[in-house]
């Protein structure tokens, strides 16, 4: 029992019994030397500590890590004959640039990344590294490998680093936010957020709002359809469903109506809307190009504006209810709010803080929910029995188009099978991301170094038929237990369906989309018989950081007796 610290911070380490407290620092150099371990085990001999061949060392380290990380299921119970198996990030395959070029450009795979994703799975296996410009990525495309990242990805999981979003928060002196921290910081500002967001309770008391805005939406579509040369038609029906995201989130964020379905919309939200846009399209230019060329070509400079727009136009409104709520305590009246009253008002947050998060709760509230409900319209549209069954379970819940409650909607297995299988086939995230930058860590057999960027393949699992019997089909009765033409229909990994990602990092505002989605079907199928317009082509799905459709959705919505 003399193995001994080796690395820097020289302290006192000895003995196995050691290991229990080990500090960060020992843990690490002892990975890295399990690590150096299983590298040279091809032929040269081990280091070796008095006592211990680092093999047997690192059998030790790695099971006494896994229990003082907190990981669970630790995939590396490495013995030393396992560790000896283990292969380097060199090993593995992928495509070179010039390969991955050709894919992008001349095969047009460009706006089309998550149909890249199979296509790479087909030719280099699950688990292949792919490397362009800055991004040097290793691909994980089965349900068991995903299970091994996340299982290793430490008590603060990272998704990507942002360093564009962060220089430009560094720019404006902002704090920075729910995606650019990390660590313990991260780790504040989402005990700050969750409560509010995370608790089934807590996220029931904005039905009321929520109801009132899917009012608003049958209104709007009311409005649009009389308005057509048919009657009937919504033509961009995503279009009108972003109008209602904005609505639906702000709604509960800001605690004031904005408008968004009204006939004219607020300057502000086209400026927002138009701001959003631009920023993510320039996201992904901007992070390719180095950063001497930020000078020189128009893009980080219209970057910064599309975040500068974004940033004030939530500023002006959360200003605008911070006036209000100050208004009221002075007039010794009591105020009565939801989100953003409860942020200001627990003191956990910094107000720099509150701004960034609000901004990034809207950034990610929005397109998902509205996209998402855009394509179970749209298959709802083509498959007549799905849309009848959901009809019939929705009026027999709630009869005379009465609006439904929380409860009720535990009663409607169907209308959420619907939004599954809705996220099953157009996972709106379509890859989700974790960067391991504290641990070294072991999947499919590959040792990888720390500050490895994972890129776990959602999209092409949900589409897998080893993984969905019929995968390419829109049949929501296999999340339905007992109603599934066979066993199998049903059963899946856990980790192939992961629409709201995993584990601690996983979406905040899951619950409060659920909800939003849930309300607006429901009472968009007691209004209406959704209809394909006659002779419409299919519409497939492009990548734009998110999965969206390709062209506009068009529908008719025919009023229902
Ligand atoms: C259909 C609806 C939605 C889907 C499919 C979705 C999906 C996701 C996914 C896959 C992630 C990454 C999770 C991970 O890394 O494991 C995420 C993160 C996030 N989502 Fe959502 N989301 C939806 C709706 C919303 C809504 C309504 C909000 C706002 C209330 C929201 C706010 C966020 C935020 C702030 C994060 C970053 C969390 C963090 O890094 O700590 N999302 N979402």
């Amino acid at each position: 029992c003399v193995c001994v610290c080796v690395c820097e911070c020289k302290c006192a380490f000895t003995a196995i019994c050691a290991l229990w407290t080990l500090r960060p620092k020992c843990l690490e150099t002892c990975l890295r030397s399990a690590h150096m371990h299983a590298r040279f085990s091809s032929g040269v001999p081990p280091l070796r500590v008095p006592g211990y061949t680092m093999g047997s060392l690192a059998v030790v380290v790695l099971r006494a890590s896994a229990v003082l990380l907190g990981r669970r299921n630790l995939s590396v119970q490495a013995t030393t004959t396992e560790a000896r198996k283990l292969k380097s990030i060199d090993e593995l395959p992928g495509p070179g640039l010039a390969t991955t070029l050709y894919w992008l450009f001349v095969k047009g795979y460009a706006n089309k990344s998550h149909l890249l994703q199979g296509v790479q799975k087909s030719l280099y296996g699950p688990i292949w590294r792919s490397r362009f410009g800055p991004f040097d990525l290793v691909n994980v495309a089965s349900p068991e490998l995903i299970a091994q990242v996340i299982n290793q990805e430490g008590r603060y999981p990272v998704r990507a680093e942002l360093p564009h979003w962060k220089n430009y928060r560094d720019l404006r002196g902002q704090a920075y936010g729910l995606h650019v921290s990390s660590g313990l910081e991260w780790n504040r500002l989402r005990s700050a957020l969750n409560p509010k967001m995370l608790k089934l309770q807590e996220v029931s008391a904005f039905a009321p709002t929520i109801h009132q805005v899917v009012g608003d939406l049958l209104q709007r579509i009311e409005l649009v359809r009389s308005r057509s040369r048919d009657k009937v038609t919504v033509s961009d029906m995503t279009s009108e469903l972003y109008k209602f995201g904005f609505e639906g989130i702000s709604s509960i964020l800001f605690e004031t109506r904005l408008g968004c379905l009204q006939e004219k919309i607020p300057e502000d939200i086209l400026r927002f809307i138009k701001a959003v846009n631009d920023m993510l399209t320039l996201s992904d230019i901007v992070i390719l190009l180095p950063r001497w060329s930020r000078a020189v070509l128009p893009y980080w400079k219209r970057f910064v504006q599309a975040w500068d727009d974004l940033c004030d136009v939530a500023q002006t409104l959360i200003n605008r209810r911070v006036a209000e709520i100050e208004a009221q305590l002075a007039n010794g009246k009591p105020v009565e709010g939801m989100y953003l009253t409860y942020l200001l008002s627990s003191d956990r947050l910094s107000r720099a803080e509150v701004y960034i998060c609000i901004t990034e709760l809207l950034l990610g509230g929005v397109d998902t929910t509205s996209n998402t409900l855009s394509w179970a319209l749209y298959h709802l549209a083509r498959d007549r029995e799905a849309q009848g069954r959901l009809h019939d379970e929705v009026t027999s819940v709630c009869p005379d188009k009465r609006e439904p409650t929380t409860a009720e909607l535990s009663r409607m297995p169907f209308l959420k099978a619907v939004i599954k299988e809705t996220l099953r086939l157009y996972p709106v995230v379509p890859g989700n991301g974790r960067f391991v930058s504290e641990n070294e860590v072991v999947v499919g057999g590959y040792w990888f170094p720390k500050k490895t960027q994972f890129h776990l393949c959602h999209y092409t699992i949900c589409h897998d038929e080893a993984e969905f019997v019929d995968a390419g089909l829109f049949a929501p009765e296999r999340w339905l237990r007992g109603s599934a033409p066979t066993a199998n229909h049903y059963q899946h990994h856990p980790y192939c369906f992961i629409p709201f990602g995993v584990g601690v990092r996983a979406c905040v505002g899951k619950r409060l989309a659920e909800m939003e989605m849930h309300f607006a079907l429901s009472r968009l199928m007691q209004h209406y018989d959704v209809q394909l317009e006659d002779g419409a082509a299919p519409v497939e799905p492009k990548t734009r950081v998110l999965l969206i459709p390709s062209q506009p959705i068009n529908l008719r919505f025919l009023p229902r007796a």
